[in-house]
């Protein structure tokens, strides 16, 4: 089989892109997919993003983890998959798209994408960290020197010790100033640390205001790959609104076959 694909980032969290409006990729393939996302035998990404058709939206999203396994939200994904649709002129500057947890909606400025993400409605208190669902679960934990931390020990520790096989990505944060925060994150379903999570930056911005560390409805996160920004408002039971911006990117395209 021929695979026509791209590949997309957002800031350093990598995708491979098909337009799958033909619904002719092998969805079940999990070895496939796995395959496909190995950075030594295959193309090399965090995940797998699926553009399909859609009924009501401009858009369905299909999201695998680099396991090859169906992941849950995904919002660097999501990010990327609308410059995707954009290049594609499927898309002008404003995208609506189905996910597996609920529509989105984005705009697009230059290669800047901003996109509304879920709202959150429980933020729950563990020993020294928070655990929240941004259409993907995710802990949070502040963390002293995190430039030496070894997040992929530490990460996959939490991850299975207190998440079991179902798991939970995992965001260690230092905080830097008011309203900014620097975030490394170990991601379930890539079992490693990835350059940024866009559920994970979402989850600590939420998280930061929850716990009165920062009085901010507009934060900064750094990451390994570069600076995103979440913005929020209060609601009577947790948080709504919530936008994460930040660049998505064209990186190439090819053929692969298999
Ligand atoms: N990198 C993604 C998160 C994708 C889902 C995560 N790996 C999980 O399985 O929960 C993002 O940008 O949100």
């Amino acid at each position: 089989m021929e695979l026509q694909f791209h590949k997309y980032q957002g800031t350093g969290n990598d995708f491979i892109i098909v337009d799958n409006r033909l619904d002719i990729f092998p969805k079940n393939n999990t070895n496939l997919i796995e395959q496909l996302c190995d950075r030594r035998f295959g193309i090399g990404a965090d995940g797998l993003l699926l553009l399909e058709n859609d009924k009501s939206a401009d858009f369905k999203m299909v999201y695998f983890n680099a396991d090859g396994k169906i992941g849950s939200m995904c919002g660097n994904g999501g990010r990327c998959l609308v410059a995707f649709a954009k290049d594609l002129g499927i898309v002008q500057k404003e995208a609506s798209f189905e996910a597996s947890d609920g529509n989105h909606r984005a705009s697009v400025s230059g290669k800047q994408v901003a996109l509304k993400m879920s709202d959150v409605g429980r933020i729950s208190k563990k020993r020294n960290a928070y655990f929240l669902d941004t259409g993907s679960p995710h802990h949070v934990q502040l963390s002293k020197d995190l430039n030496s931390m070894d997040v992929v020990k530490e990460g996959r520790r939490i991850r299975y010790g207190i998440y079991g096989e179902k798991g939970s990505n995992v965001n260690f944060v230092e905080q830097l100033a008011p309203d900014s925060f620097w975030v490394r994150t170990y991601e379930r379903g890539v079992e490693d640390e990835t350059y940024s999570c866009g559920t994970g930056v979402t989850a600590v911005a939420l998280a930061m205001h929850f716990s009165s560390k920062t009085e901010a409805d507009r934060i900064h996160i750094k990451t390994k790959g570069g600076d995103l920004w979440v913005t929020f408002k209060a609601a009577k039971k947790g948080y709504e609104d919530v936008v994460l911006e930040g660049p998505a990117t064209f990186v190439f395209k090819g053929t692969i076959r298999w």
